[in-house]
This record gives structure tokens, C-alpha cells and sequence, in this order.
């Protein structure tokens, strides 16, 4: 009998609930049976503020350690906390269907952004999030919080007139009754890769014909992977991490172009830098998906280049 697939999680309820849903579609695909083992990482154990954490990667490097010591057989990361850096040895084998990737206002009193009262308090940890908020509403006072989904949905309650959450997490959550309004794109484009999924795997695992990679081919959706691809591209070309005032979101038109919208931010919200760039995908023969990938990648990257050219990295305060 194979052995039974050991599926490497953070403990947290948001990372049981879509690790959880991840496992069982790659049992129901043919993977074998399967069991959940639960890793902590810095990001769960360490308290104080994401930057001061050092942002990217403080939830993702134990799961992959746990992976390369063969604690794991396969990972499930929120796709936007990974760093864009790859781990040597460790693929990203399937990406599953998108959830929506906005991001939700929950606000007291059912309030819309614009129905908040002047000077309302809102809570987020992420500076893209706060730029975008004071873009819209400069009298806003963005409050700093972390914590899981429960314990920032309670400052509303508490503290704060509102918070903003990806709306994917409420709703894997079963908490999109919290959720007072879906912040338009154009108001509030998304992290690269928000609301999507990673499932990362030791790369000899991925190829082949073996029950697990099958399961793992069957469960990726090739548009939300070639998206999340050029989304990140994006990203990684401005060196830029998850702290970084910078919003991507790319879809896939029926018509194969694959469109990729970004923005970049003044942390102060006083100014902002807009780009969309489109390019038709090469129609990928079976044995060369690669280059679809590499034309999605190429997309991120060309519109992460119009962006520096236009100042995006003084404008952002980015290394790049
Ligand atoms: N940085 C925390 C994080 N990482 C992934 C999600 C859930 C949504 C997703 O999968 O994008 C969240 C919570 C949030 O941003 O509200």
C-alpha cells in the first residue's frame, strides 16, 4: 500500500480550512489517502508588525522546510504570502481555481468606504491597502493591526470604524456576512496573487506519470496560474515583497490574452502610477506549456519596467 500523503499546513483556521479543501480534492483525484500535519512558523509564533517581522516569507520558510526534510509531502501556502523567489528543490505544481480576489471593507454600521464618517479609523496591516484607502479618502486614519481574520473583524467591534480583508480569506472562512462592501478594482486593486492558492511540492514529485502528479495537473487551473504567474513577475521585477505598496491583478480573456492591471503607490497615498498591459498567449502544444508560462512572466515583467521608467521605485520606496 503507498504511503498515506502528508499535507503540510499553518495551523491557523484560514490555513486548516483551504489546506483542508486542497487535500481532499487531491485524494478525490486520485492521490491516495491523505493526513494534515501542522507546522508552525515565525509568522504564527512571533507577534508585532509585519514589517517588523521582515514581511515576506515569515509564514511560508518552515512549511518548506518541512517539505525538504520530507516532514511533508506537499504544502499549501496563501499564494501572496509566498516570497517570489523559488526555493531551490520545491515547485509550485498546482495552482486551483481563483477565489475573487478583492479586497473587502467591514465596517461598523453596514458603512460603504464612502459612507464612513470623517476622519474614521480603519485597520489594515499592509501598506498597500493603507496607500489605496487614503487615496480615496485622505481623512481616513489607517490604524496598523495584525492578527488573524476573527481577531481583526473584532477591533470593529472594539476600535476601529473598519478593517479590509482579502475577501477570499472571509469567504473560505464562512465570514462574508461580515463584509459591508467589495472594494472596486480601480479603488483597490489586489495584492499579486491574492485569493489564489499554491501547492508546492519537492520538484521530483511534480513530474511523471504517479498518482500525485497526475492529482496535482488535474487541480491547476491553467488561467489562474498564468495570471498569478504575471502578477508576480510584476512584482519580483520591481523587488518589491508583500509590504510593498504595489497592487496586480491579471485574468485570462476568453480570446487567450492574458491583461494585467497594476498600480503603485505613495505610502501616503498622495500619489499613484497606473499601467495595464495586455499580451496574447501562445497557443501551448502539450509538450511545451512552458512557453505560456514564460509569456505571462514576460508581461509581468514589461510592465514592471514601464512602471520604474515612470518613477515607481523613488515614488514607493523601493530598493529597485
Ligand atoms: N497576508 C495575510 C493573508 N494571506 C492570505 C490571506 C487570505 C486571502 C488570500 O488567499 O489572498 C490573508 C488575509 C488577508 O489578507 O486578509
Amino acid at each position: 500500500m503507498p504511503h498515506t500523503l502528508r499535507v503540510g499546513t499553518r495551523a491557523s483556521t484560514l490555513a486548516l480550512t483551504q489546506t483542508g479543501h486542497v487535500a481532499d480534492a487531491l485524494t478525490a483525484l486520485g492521490a491516495g489517502e491523505h493526513e494534515l500535519v501542522r507546522v508552525r512558523t515565525d509568522g504564527d509564533r512571533l507577534t508585532g508588525s509585519l514589517a517588523s517581522l521582515g514581511g515576506t516569507g515569515v509564514f511560508v520558510t518552515a512549511l518548506r522546510d518541512a517539505l525538504l526534510d520530507g516532514r511533508c509531502d506537499v504544502a499549501v501556502h496563501s499564494f501572496k504570502d509566498l516570497p517570489t523567489a523559488p526555493a531551490d528543490g520545491l515547485v509550485v505544481a498546482a495552482v486551483p481555481v481563483r477565489e475573487d480576489p478583492c479586497d473587502a471593507l467591514c465596517a461598523r454600521d453596514g458603512r460603504t468606504l464612502a459612507e464612513l464618517p470623517e476622519g474614521a479609523s480603519v485597520g489594515t496591516g499592509s501598506p498597500r491597502r493603507a496607500a489605496q484607502l487614503l487615496a480615496a479618502r485622505p481623512d481616513l486614519t489607517v490604524v496598523d493591526i495584525r492578527g488573524n481574520v476573527d481577531t481583526r473583524l473584532r477591533r470593529i467591534e472594539d476600535d476601529l470604524d473598519a478593517v479590509v480583508l482579502a475577501r477570499a480569506g472571509l469567504a473560505r472562512l464562512g465570514r462574508l456576512d461580515a463584509v459591508t462592501e467589495a472594494l472596486p478594482f480601480a479603488v483597490m486593486t489586489p495584492a499579486p496573487a491574492q485569493g489564489a492558492l499554491a501547492v508546492e511540492v519537492r520538484a521530483e514529485e511534480a513530474a511523471g506519470a504517479a498518482p500525485l502528479a497526475r492529482a496535482l495537473a488535474a487541480l491547476d487551473h491553467r488561467p489562474t496560474h498564468l495570471a498569478v504567474l504575471a502578477e508576480r513577475a510584476l512584482l519580483s521585477r520591481l523587488e518589491a515583497g508583500c509590504a510593498a505598496p504595489v497592487g496586480a491583478y491579471a485574468r485570462v480573456g476568453g480570446d487567450d490574452v492574458l491583461t494585467l492591471d497594476a498600480v503603485v503607490l505613495r505610502p501616503d497615498g498622495t500619489a499613484s502610477l497606473r499601467r495595464t498591459a495586455s499580451a496574447t498567449l501562445p497557443a501551448a502544444p502539450a509538450d511545451e506549456p512552458a512557453a505560456t508560462a514564460l509569456a505571462a512572466a514576460a508581461l509581468g515583467t514589461r510592465l514592471a519596467e514601464e512602471l520604474l521608467d515612470a518613477g515607481a521605485a523613488a515614488l514607493a520606496g523601493l530598493a529597485a
